[in-house]
């Protein structure tokens, strides 16, 4: 029986093991981590993330060939092939600060695999790791192995949040660099025969090393630049009086550039985005591309340019102070369909309320409030690190309220913030919502999901990203 294990049981690693022993059930799967409390909740009815469909998967395949396990050495010791899916974020200190990756985790799985190891592993790299870091992993294996023989591949993973399931069972690829030897070639056949148990094999693409490395970094910044692209067209068109929905229709028409992912929002969030870019960044500057570099870091600045540009809405719109104010935040997580609040663009817009002294009330229905109140807390890039290690927050912010109805939230509030696009946001009684508001009431929509004209009509002054603004907004400039 061929026996898989994946190091880290994270938002990658575990929907991604727990679709392959769903989907090839001769192959045993361990998924292991450091973190017990997390392998506790991967064994429980509770699960650690939210994924649509994730619990079925999950409740199909547990304790027969998929388990979960924080005796990592056991595991990594008995595999054919090792997945790699530990955290790779962005350094914090020292040589790249602000930019590179930081490959501690990746190093200590590395070493530990070449200290266990008593057999040959295939050993793949899924985290979304620098260019050539292959290279780096086959140096700390080889100088360590013992006579044993290790095939490195890239088979980084695409799926988003909130899809992840479907993202699996029919991705639009698969990706497997390897070393173009015969040892790498057969490799590289040896997991394609993995995934070919469900997915086409026309849509498993093999590559040399670097290409399957660099083409991770390549997708997310093109998807993220659509986004940038996107939002600086939402800034014209509310100077302008054109309509953004109507511009990304009309754009996305054209079968060359295609109508996914132009939607204007409050700005991309999640944890891959802005790290990947910025990891992108830092290796064309390390290669001697400045103006490369440049190139790329404009969809960073674009993305801080759009939450900063919602928060100057709201506090211009509404007499250029929120101090006192209570203002509701509808959406905390970074899109909707997932828990996950890593780089949301609500943690920034309620910074900066916070900042103009606002008091929030925030409502998610996936989020709770101690998650909220160590992510306002937490300095930047903290969060891209296990569990156990991240520092605790010292004390809770209290201008900040988190309840469980978007009713109670927007009781006697001056100003509603729709930060993430929930379907519920869209079937609220805004009628009920608007009786219970302080006057006038204000709805910032940082998704575009109301209906404007209804909520002007129930007597809100409403601004949505993009769109064109209500006389009272013209008359209360923002600065940018
Ligand atoms: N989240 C996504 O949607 C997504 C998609 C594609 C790629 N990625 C990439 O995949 C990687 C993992 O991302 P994630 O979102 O699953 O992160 P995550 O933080 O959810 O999970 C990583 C896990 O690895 C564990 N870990 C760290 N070091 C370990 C070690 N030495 N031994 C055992 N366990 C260890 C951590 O405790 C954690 O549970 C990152 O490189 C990320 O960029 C993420
Ligand atoms: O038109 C759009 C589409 C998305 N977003 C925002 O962009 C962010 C990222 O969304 P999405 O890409 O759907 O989710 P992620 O889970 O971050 O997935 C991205 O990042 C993953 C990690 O690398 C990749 O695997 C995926 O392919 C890539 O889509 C979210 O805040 C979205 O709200 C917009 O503002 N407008």
């Amino acid at each position: 029986m061929v026996k898989i294990c994946c190091i880290g049981a994270g938002y990658v690693g575990g929907p991604t093991m727990a679709v392959i022993a769903l989907k090839c059930p001769e192959i045993e799967v361990a998924v292991v981590d450091i973190s017990v409390s997390r392998i506790t909740a991967w064994n429980s009815d509770t699960l650690p993330i939210y994924e649509p469909g994730l619990d079925e998967v999950v409740k199909k395949c547990r304790g027969k060939n998929l388990f979960f396990s924080s005796d990592v050495e056991k595991h990594v010791s008995e595999a054919d092939i090792v997945f790699v899916s530990v955290n790779t974020p962005t350094k914090t200190q020292g040589l790249g600060a602000g930019k590179a990756a930081d490959l501690t985790y990746w190093e200590s799985a590395a070493r530990m695999i070449a200290d266990v190891s008593k057999s040959n592993k295939i050993v793949v790299e899924k985290s979304t790791v620098p260019v050539k870091t292959a290279e780096a992993i086959e140096k700390i294996l080889t100088h360590n192995s013992k006579g044993i023989d290790f095939q490195i591949l890239s088979n980084p993973e695409f799926l988003a949040e909130g899809t992840a399931i479907q993202d699996l069972f029919n991705p639009d690829r698969v990706l497997i660099g390897g070393r173009e030897t015969p040892e790498g070639q057969k490799a590289i056949a040896a997991l394609r025969d993995v995934y070919a148990h469900w997915v086409p094999v026309d849509r498993i693409i093999c590559s040399n090393l670097w290409s399957a490395e660099l083409s991770k970094l390549a997708a997310n910044a093109f998807l993220a630049q659509r986004i940038s692209s996107v939002n600086a067209m939402s800034a014209l068109c509310e100077a302008t009086g054109a309509d953004v929905s109507q511009v990304s229709h009309a754009v996305g028409k054209d079968t060359r550039i295609g109508p996914k992912f132009l939607n204007a929002s409050v700005g991309f969030g999640g944890s891959c985005f802005q790290k990947d870019i910025l990891n992108l960044v830092y290796i064309c500057e390390c290669n001697g591309l400045p103006e490369v570099a440049n190139y790329w870091k404009q969809v960073i600045k674009i993305n801080d340019y759009q939450k900063t540009r919602f928060v100057n809405r709201i506090v211009s719109s509404m007499f250029n102070t929120v101090s006192g104010k209570k203002i509701a935040i509808l959406g905390f997580a970074f899109k909707k369909d997932t828990g996950d609040t890593r780089e949301t663009p609500a943690i920034d817009v309620c910074k900066g309320l916070l900042g103009d002294k606002a008091l929030l009330s925030i409502y998610d229905p996936q989020v709770n409030e101690e998650q909220i109140q160590r992510d306002l807390a937490m300095k930047k890039f903290d969060w891209d690190h296990p569990v156990h290690l991240q520092p605790m927050s010292p004390t809770s912010i209290k201008q900040v309220n988190v309840v469980w109805d978007a009713y109670a939230a927007t009781k006697d509030a001056h100003g509603v913030c729709i930060l993430t696009e929930w379907d519920e946001f869209k079937t609220l009684d805004y009628q009920r919502i608007y009786d219970n508001m302080r006057k006038p009431a204000f709805i910032f929509d940082g998704r575009n999901v109301v209906d404007e004209a209804k909520l002007r009509a129930i007597g809100f002054i409403v601004y949505s990203i993009g769109k064109p603004l209500d006389q009272w907004l013209k008359d209360m400039p923002a600065v940018a």
